[in-house]
């Protein structure tokens, strides 16, 4: 028997369609066109689980964090694009750009990927793109993910959601800098599982980051704590910003922030809603300000957020404003929060020289950011003109643990005032929200109900910065973030940062306009034991450092039990 095919058997249908026009066979048009397209489901064809970013985690103290609680993550349930700047060679073909992911920060390694990083890292291979990492953990054994293919979790998700059970992301957050990685997390995980989203059939082709869109958070509130002001009539948001900014109506912003008034700029920062440049100013050059660029108004996502509105940043300037001219008050004043020189109010396309900065700090450290030349010339800004105040503490190396414990005093003292000034509570006091910088003062001054107290600075100043979740009372009006709807940040593990967020809901039985300074009790329990087991020292064998350190743990065992700030730091003081 002849085995031998038919001659014409490779040839498909549309092959055949051919055979009648002989000339177009040979000039083989449309074959020589076709080519492999790695856009098509790049999350999926290219997903590579042996790929994982922790180049922002190169602390050691982070590394062990990620070997502590490496095994709650499942990697192989991860998309990963190829970014084509960190290879060395185009692979795509097509003339289309790939889809470029982002990376998940706060996520973490399994035991089989740390080896794979641990070799990455010692034959320095490029990193291989930015990932989203999400850990499914309500899926059953049996239907756990075998593969690193999205299109299987889909499936299994699916699967899972016919059978009526519901299906629901752990989310595993590396301590500090939360923001952008929840909201990434939540627009994956609500995209997969349809929780919040009415689309609850997800193609694996639709899972790619531009395709998912941000919930429109609006949870900034303000309540007037004396219901007959005259406050209470309509409020016009516009013309408060611009009463704040001292302007009448905005500024072009690039002849506001022009290079030539902007000496030694760089971006040093990003955060979810903006970008934060560093500079010295022309006429001021012993100084070094810092720019937090916030786009309000527009209707365009920016990184995949929607922009704020002139009522939802009002409250941050206003918190900006008055915690920073605490600095001169009579009876309760530190300059423990951060000094804010000026807000501005800008419209316009970005200025040239802060797109080069963007991209500079892009080439180095791959943002997770829009490139700012999506902005229109009718995009409007808020620029907030900030001291520069130094590195954060997550990253900050101490002397030894006495100069962490004046540290410490620090802090206690500073949200000590604040309580006293304003019912103050920042609600997301984490490592990565105080900075630190040498000084060559010796005594750093509070007064704290017009009594002054003085503490040593052990050659370091703290300043905490970003309000976003804070709460005040100002002029009978109290601003704060209404968390009580938002259940993904008290579902977060990988630190005991995020049991201060369940500790904080708890004390506030989830009203978030109450005022109870005990959350900043919380949250220095939590600085506290950053302290203790987090921070890095440069001398751990004096006797100093001994000393202090069993300082810092005798403190850690009673600090829970004091009821604000202010009680903390009076027993501080008492006990120096
Ligand atoms: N005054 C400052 N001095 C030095 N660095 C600063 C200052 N303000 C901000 N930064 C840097 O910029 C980063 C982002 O700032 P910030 O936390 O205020 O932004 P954000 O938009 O509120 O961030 P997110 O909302 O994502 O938490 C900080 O982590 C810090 O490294």
């Amino acid at each position: 028997m002849d085995h031998t095919l038919p001659e014409d058997a490779w040839k498909d249908s549309f092959d055949r369609l051919l055979d009648p026009i002989p000339k177009l066979r040979e000039l083989n048009v449309i074959k020589k066109k076709v080519r492999l397209s790695f856009n098509m489901d790049s999350s999926v064809e290219n997903s590579n689980p042996n790929v994982l970013n922790i180049n922002d985690c190169s602390l050691p103290n982070v590394r062990n964090n990620l070997t502590a609680a490496g095994d709650k993550l499942n990697i192989k349930n991860s998309i990963s694009t190829p970014c084509a700047k960190n290879l060395s060679v185009n692979i795509f073909h097509c003339a289309l750009s790939p889809i470029i992911g982002m990376k998940l920060d706060g996520l973490l390694p399994t035991e089989d990927h740390r080896a794979d990083i641990i070799d990455r890292e010692k034959l320095d291979q490029p990193r291989g793109g930015k990932q989203v990492c999400f850990n499914v953990n309500t899926i059953d054994s049996e239907t756990s993910m075998e593969s690193s293919s999205i299109l299987q979790s889909v499936h299994a998700l699916k699967a899972r959601r016919a059978s009526n059970k519901q299906a629901r992301s752990s989310l595993v957050l590396l301590p500090g800098k939360w923001r952008k990685s929840l909201h990434t997390w939540q627009r994956t995980t609500q995209n997969i599982s349809g929780r919040k989203s009415s689309n609850l059939c997800v193609e694996p082709r639709d899972i790619t980051l531009k395709n998912l869109r941000a919930v429109p958070r609006n949870s900034r509130k303000s309540l007037h704590t004396n219901r007959n002001s005259e406050h209470d009539l309509e409020i016009n948001f516009e013309a408060e910003v611009l009463k704040y900014c001292g302007q009448s109506s905005p500024l072009k912003f690039s002849t506001a922030y022009t290079a030539t008034k902007m000496l030694d700029a760089c971006k040093i920062g990003e955060g979810v809603y903006g970008e934060v440049f560093k500079y010295t100013p022309k006429n001021k050059t012993k100084m070094n300000l810092v720019l937090k660029v916030l786009p309000i108004e527009g209707t365009a996502l920016v990184n995949e957020e929607v922009q704020k509105t002139y009522e939802q940043i009002l409250p941050e300037i206003i918190i900006s404003r008055e915690m920073s001219a605490l600095r001169i008050n009579e009876t309760n004043s530190t300059s423990g929060f951060v000094d804010i020189y000026n807000v501005s109010l800008v419209k316009g396309k970005y200025p040239k020289h802060l797109i080069g900065l963007w991209e500079d700090y892009d080439e180095e450290k791959e943002s997770e950011n829009d490139n700012p030349t999506m902005f229109t010339d009718s995009q409007l800004f808020i620029v907030l003109e900030l001291k520069f105040a130094g590195t954060d503490m997550s990253k900050f190396v101490f002397l030894n643990a006495e100069q962490a414990y004046f540290a410490l005093q620090q802090v206690v003292l500073t949200l000590a005032v604040g309580e006293e000034a304003f019912q103050f509570e920042h609600r997301d006091l984490h490592w990565g929200n105080i900075l630190i910088e040498k000084t060559k003062k010796k005594f750093i001054d509070f007064k704290l109900r017009g009594k002054q107290l003085s503490v040593e600075t052990k050659g370091i100043q703290i300043t905490i910065i970003d309000y976003t979740l804070s709460r005040i009372t100002v002029s009978e009006c109290c601003h704060y973030n209404d968390l009580s709807q938002d259940d993904d940040l008290f579902v977060a593990t990988g630190d005991y940062q995020y049991e201060v967020y369940r500790m904080m809901r708890e004390e506030l039985k989830n009203n978030w306009s109450s005022y109870s300074p005990k959350t900043n009790v919380q949250w220095l329990s939590y600085i506290n034991s950053k302290l203790i087991n987090g921070v890095n020292y440069k001398s751990i064998t004096t006797k100093a450092h001994k000393n202090y350190f069993e300082k810092l743990k005798d403190f850690n065992k009673i600090i829970l039990n004091f009821a604000s700030a202010v009680e903390c730091g009076q027993y501080l003081h008492s006990i120096n």
